[in-house]
């Protein structure tokens, strides 16, 4: 890195003044705060509410200026202009409104990410500054000259500040990398919101860190729009979620609903596992017309009519009434408990005709409500209609179809005799996370009676028109960006206690989002794609993943087959092509083993080497064991003497119980007690580690995820991998006899 000491002092001169701004910036927030909490719980109702909004404006405001402390300012531009301009984590104004700090997501700053020898839209010298704390400690300088000499080859922008991001020891959480950004990732970050954008890209290249980093641009280019119905973020497990859990928060957004396939429906946990058999049948797309054919089996027209006594008056169910009622019903195309209520109707006023016909005189029309008011509450009628259209809940629906063969085979003729059979369970059996797409088809075709909650959303609505006029006037003249006036008149709201967009959109199945984010995305099973896309009508997504990586049965092996039947052409490919994980010895290793086993792997480059990155030993099968129990604790003393970095242990899953104890037995409590994860391929995927080993590869291959597995567990390591073996290992895994020992 070039650092001159009067550059230096420069750079933190600025940085001083930007500092002091921050500071300025804090204490006048929370003096509004303040001087907000202070005004007391007196005033009507609207200005209590409206002194809550203000709060949480401030304590919102207040907190995003606490999250960009660190590297506030990471980057220059210098101009052909000779004007300067500095890049940082948000964008800052000093007292005579002229900028002191660009926003990295600004059209501003793009020039920062994408500035290249050959299109250097007018920039001379871009400078990335390294900091710790709030000193400058070093500076990387590129000067864009029209030459063009760096062109060539794999340019990698800022590569100096990149590859110390890149070596730097792992914490077990994921950080943002917005002072690095590489060109073809700013690319995808940038590209508009419309459609679904799908970024195919092997392991480490950055595909969730783009993905979030496209999730807090959208944000703030597309606020107003994004920020009322908020962003989905769909991840593979919670482990994964907790991994990623810091970088939106650190890059100031805090809008962003996250969870997984098995969380995202209110009120279910599906922790219940099953085999892959059954999640890949469950996952197919058949499932749509399945469950819709579970649910009109349950309007049906009784064997016999049906008779009933009231009131000493024979009455009869008949069977060509609940045909027509039934038929009647349907004809509203509303779903099953909704349609029900015509049915119902229909078939009350029908009775109630035949309890006239038995009377002696004629009736009135209160008279009429109060004999249909009785024929409603006699419990045979009750029965008999409930059989004919019985309200459903999504889980009662789901559960009787996998536990009862007649109705399995009665609403799944697609399958065969032996996936019915295998399909089949014992009820009240905990939901899997398999299961969770059908609840969610379920819940729809069903529906809920949600008359009343309309009617509160049309007053709602007009209510909130008013709140909204108010909030644009509030925010004339007082600056924009950190909150639209949409965001600030539902913080006005006076019925129930203020919730954001994301506690609102999670209590609520039906809340669909203007943006979905879905990362590892070629797990999903065409189901689970169903529900998702009915969380996003606008279409809008950013979908991640790598078809090479898809160990999930039910998942995709190529996006065109996956999503062209569920959002036609509106989607649109990215591909990122370099590795910033894995240093290269072992990212061809993972390649050669890939193609040796017919994945569909494209070429990937790595942005470094390590020395000695890669390295095998075969052991006896009595040491196998112990060799890598050993491995481990010793890398783990060599990725912690410079402090962070984190250590796993990768085997198969039925391996996984044994190894973490004996390594938990082999430390003792002395380490801190996460440096060391024992995991199967899948809990692994879409982490990272300083080091991993990776107990015997041969039958990794021959498990669930077979080479996909293999090629996830091979590509964690950002520095090194240990490959135990006792048996022979799998093609491609060693090139010659390079590095074996
Ligand atoms: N431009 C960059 N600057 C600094 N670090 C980067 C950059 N791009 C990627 N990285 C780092 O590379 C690592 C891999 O990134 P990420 O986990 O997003 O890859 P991925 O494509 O999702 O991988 P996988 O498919 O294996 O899950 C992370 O540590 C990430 O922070």
């Amino acid at each position: 890195m070039t650092e001159q000491p009067t550059e230096t002092r420069v750079e933190q001169d600025t940085l001083d003044v930007l500092y002091a701004r921050l500071d300025e910036l804090r204490r006048v927030t929370r003096a509004r705060l303040a001087e907000v909490r202070r005004s007391g719980p007196s005033g009507s109702p609207q200005n209590r509410s409206e002194r809550d909004a203000f709060a949480t404006l401030y304590e919102d405001r207040a907190a995003l200026l606490d999250a960009v402390e660190d590297r506030l300012c990471f980057g220059r531009l210098d101009f052909d202009d000779e004007t300067t301009r500095y890049i940082g984590r948000i964008g800052l104004t000093d007292e005579q409104h002229s900028s002191i700090l660009t926003d990295w997501r600004a059209p501003a700053a793009q020039a920062f990410y994408r500035a290249t020898a050959a299109q250097r839209d007018g920039v001379l010298r871009r400078r990335h500054l390294v900091t710790t704390g709030r000193r400058v400690t070093g500076m990387e300088d590129e000067i864009l000259d029209l030459s063009g000499e760096n062109t060539s080859g794999l340019a990698l922008s800022g590569e100096g500040a990149l590859l110390a991001a890149l070596s730097a020891g792992r914490t077990g959480r994921m950080g943002d990398i917005v002072a690095t950004i590489q060109a073809e990732q700013d690319t995808i970050i940038r590209s508009e919101l419309q459609g679904a954008l799908v970024v195919q890209g092997g392991p480490g290249t950055g595909k969730t860190a783009v993905a979030l980093h496209r999730a807090a641009y959208l944000l703030y280019a597309h606020r107003r729009l994004l920020e009322r119905s908020g962003v989905l973020l769909v991840g593979p497990s919670q482990s994964f979620l907790r991994y990623i859990d810091q970088v939106l928060p650190s890059l100031g957004e805090t809008g962003v609903v996250s969870t997984t396939i098995a969380d995202i429906l209110p009120g279910i946990e599906a922790r219940g596992t099953e085999s892959p058999r059954v999640a890949e049948i469950k996952g197919r797309s058949v499932f749509g017309a399945i469950v819709r054919r579970a649910v009109s089996a349950r309007q049906r027209v009784p064997a016999q009519d049906v008779r009933v006594r009231v009131d000493g008056n024979d009455l009869v169910v008949r069977r060509r009434d609940v045909r027509d009622a039934i038929a009647k019903a349907r004809r509203g195309h509303k779903p099953h408990n909704l349609a029900r209520v015509t049915f119902v109707r229909e078939m009350l006023n029908r009775l109630a005709a035949q309890y006239v016909e038995h009377l002696s005189y004629s009736v009135e029309s209160e008279d009429r409500a109060e004999i249909l008011e009785e024929l409603r509450s006699t419990r045979e009628i009750r029965i008999a209609l409930n059989l004919a259209w019985m309200p459903l809940s999504p889980q009662k629906l789901v559960e009787d179809l996998l536990a009862k063969p007649h109705r399995l085979a009665e609403a799944a003729p697609e399958l065969s005799e032996a996936e019915r059979a295998a399909l089949l369970r014992a009820p009240g059996a905990p939901w899997t996370e398999a299961d969770v797409p059908l609840l969610d088809e379920a819940a729809e075709l069903l529906g809920e009676d949600d008359q009343v909650a309309r009617a509160q959303a049309r007053q709602d609505a007009e209510q909130r028109e008013e709140r909204l006029e108010y909030a644009r006037q509030v925010l004339e003249g007082a600056g924009g960006g950190m909150v639209s006036a949409e965001a600030l008149a539902d913080r006005f709201a006076t019925s129930g206690p203020y919730l954001t967009t994301a506690e609102r959109a999670e209590k609520d199945r039906s809340w669909t989002f203007a943006h979905l984010v879905v990362d590892e995305a070629q797990e999903l099973s065409a189901m689970a794609w169903r529900m998702l896309v009915r969380r996003c009508p606008t279409r809008s997504m950013t979908i991640v993943g790598d078809v090479a990586q898809t160990s999930s049965a039910a998942g995709a092996r190529s996006w065109g087959a996956m999503l062209t039947p569920l959002l036609r052409d509106s989607w649109r490919l990215s591909e990122l092509t370099v590795n910033y994980r894995t240093p290269e010895a072992i990212a061809s290793a993972a390649q050669r083993m890939a193609v040796a086993a017919g994945l569909p792997v494209s070429t990937l480059t790595s942005a470094r080497e390590v020395p000695a990155a890669l390295t095998v030993h075969a052991v006896s099968p009595e040491d196998l064991r112990d060799r890598t129990v050993g491995l481990a604790l010793e890398l783990l003393r060599e990725v912690r003497s410079d402090g962070a970095g984190q250590v796993a242990v990768v085997v198969r899953a039925e391996d996984v119980a044994d190894v973490a104890a004996r390594v938990q037995a082999e430390r003792g409590a002395t380490d801190s007690p996460d440096a060391v994860l024992v995991a199967s391929p899948s809990q692994v995927k879409g982490l990272e580690f300083d080091a991993v080993v990776l107990e015997e590869p041969a039958a990794v291959l021959e498990g669930p995820g077979g080479a996909s597995d293999l090629y996830v567990a091979m590509t964690r390591p950002t520095r090194y991998l240990h490959v135990t073996h006792s048996r022979d290992l799998p093609a491609g895994v060693l090139d010659g006899d390079r590095d074996a020992r």
